[in-house]
């Protein structure tokens, strides 16, 4: 799978990328999200692929594009059969966030990109769009600590296995009132916490790279984005756990769906018979091979974000993958017309 689509997602997430970093602090989240998907989707339907969107922006009815069961892929669309064979190709699972971290693109802030997962059919999980409380860390610490435990237990357990004190642990999390006690407790026990007002996907990665000076992620955030971290973390070796949060109560925000007897029903429908199972990343990104792909928008820890010049843009990019287990940084530069420089340096 690698090897045919390699080089393609990079220019899926790059494509992405570029067209929202047009709308870095516009003050326009719509837009910048709006024209990622866009941008995400025609590059997407070049690809001599078969490809199932099972995470995207949502149901088909509120969104036009890149809806959980849209087909993408050259080899979907009407005429296929006069240029593809489809028994040659495996049919693949895709889950996308085109832009995660609308806010962090319209204000300018750090750490947004364009990102995906893929995995063959039914090698990711299809996550409702709820929130997932989740936990990640670095690869020395996988399976090591444990989402069930307290905070104050698995700093001890990530300091002993990082080697270093708890004083020197960083751990991120999403600036939310929810999150009021749990803070607190990191605190306490002598850890430091990073706040971030959006983008947990970054900061779980982040948690899989030494020298990101970010020793977890702790606390709920979205689920589908959970999803693409963990296809992420199981490529990279990283530890990753998230539980579904179906109870309005717990996360104090607008949940999708009104109680949580509705989204209870939800899940029932969805075939999901334990509501409060932890996944870990091995059953999140479950297929045989994972493969995933970001690109910054606005610089972060993991890339740099779009910078534009006189007919040209450059990007940075990572794409994962558990076939070949490399973790590849993609430095790109993109001729529009033809420039007057093409800077060698950034
Ligand atoms: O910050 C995020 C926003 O993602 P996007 O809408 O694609 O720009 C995500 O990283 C979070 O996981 C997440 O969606 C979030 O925590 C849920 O939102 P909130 O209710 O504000 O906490
Ligand atoms: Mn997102
Ligand atoms: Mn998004």
């Amino acid at each position: 799978m690698e090897n045919t689509l390699g080089l393609e997602i990079i220019e899926v997430v790059e494509q992405a990328a570029i067209a929202s970093a047009k709308w870095m602090g516009k003050g326009e989240k719509n837009t910048a999200d709006q024209v990622a998907v866009e941008a995400m989707r025609e590059r997407m339907n070049k690809i001599y692929m078969r490809g199932r969107i099972v995470i995207g922006e949502g149901e088909r009815d509120d969104a036009p594009m890149l809806y959980i069961g849209e087909e993408v892929g050259i080899c979907t669309q009407p005429d296929a059969k006069d240029f593809c064979n489809p028994d040659e190709l495996i049919e693949i699972d895709i889950a996308v966030d085109p832009c995660e971290g609308t806010n962090l693109v319209a204000y300018g802030q750090p750490g947004s990109m364009a990102v995906l997962a893929i995995s063959e059919k039914g090698g990711l999980f299809a996550a409702p769009d709820f929130y997932m409380k989740k936990l990640a860390a670095p690869p020395a610490a996988k399976g090591k600590v444990d989402i069930n435990k307290s905070a104050t237990e698995n700093l001890k357990i990530l300091a002993e296995a990082l080697d270093r004190g708890i004083d020197e642990l960083v751990v991120v999390v999403m600036k939310r009132d929810r999150h009021n006690d749990l803070i607190k407790e990191i605190r306490q026990a002598g850890a430091r916490v990073q706040l971030i007002s959006d983008g947990d996907v970054g900061a779980a990665i982040s948690c899989g790279f030494a020298g990101t000076n970010i020793h977890a992620l702790m606390g709920i955030g979205a689920a589908p984005e959970g999803v693409i971290s963990a296809a992420a973390m199981r490529a990279l070796g990283g530890h990753f756990q998230g539980q579904l949060i179906y109870d309005p109560e717990v996360v104090k925000t607008g949940l999708i769906g009104e109680s949580k007897e509705a989204n209870l029903e939800r899940l029932k429908s969805m075939n999901i018979t334990d509501p409060d199972k932890v996944y870990d990343a091995h059953e999140l990104a479950s297929g045989n091979t994972v493969l995933f792909a970001a690109s910054g928008i606005t610089s972060g820890n993991l890339m740099q974000g779009v910078r534009f010049f006189n007919g040209g843009a450059r990007t940075q990019s990572l794409v994962i993958s558990s076939q070949s287990k490399t973790a590849r940084f993609v430095d790109t530069i993109h001729m529009f017309e033809q420039p007057k420089i093409v800077q060698l340096h950034s």
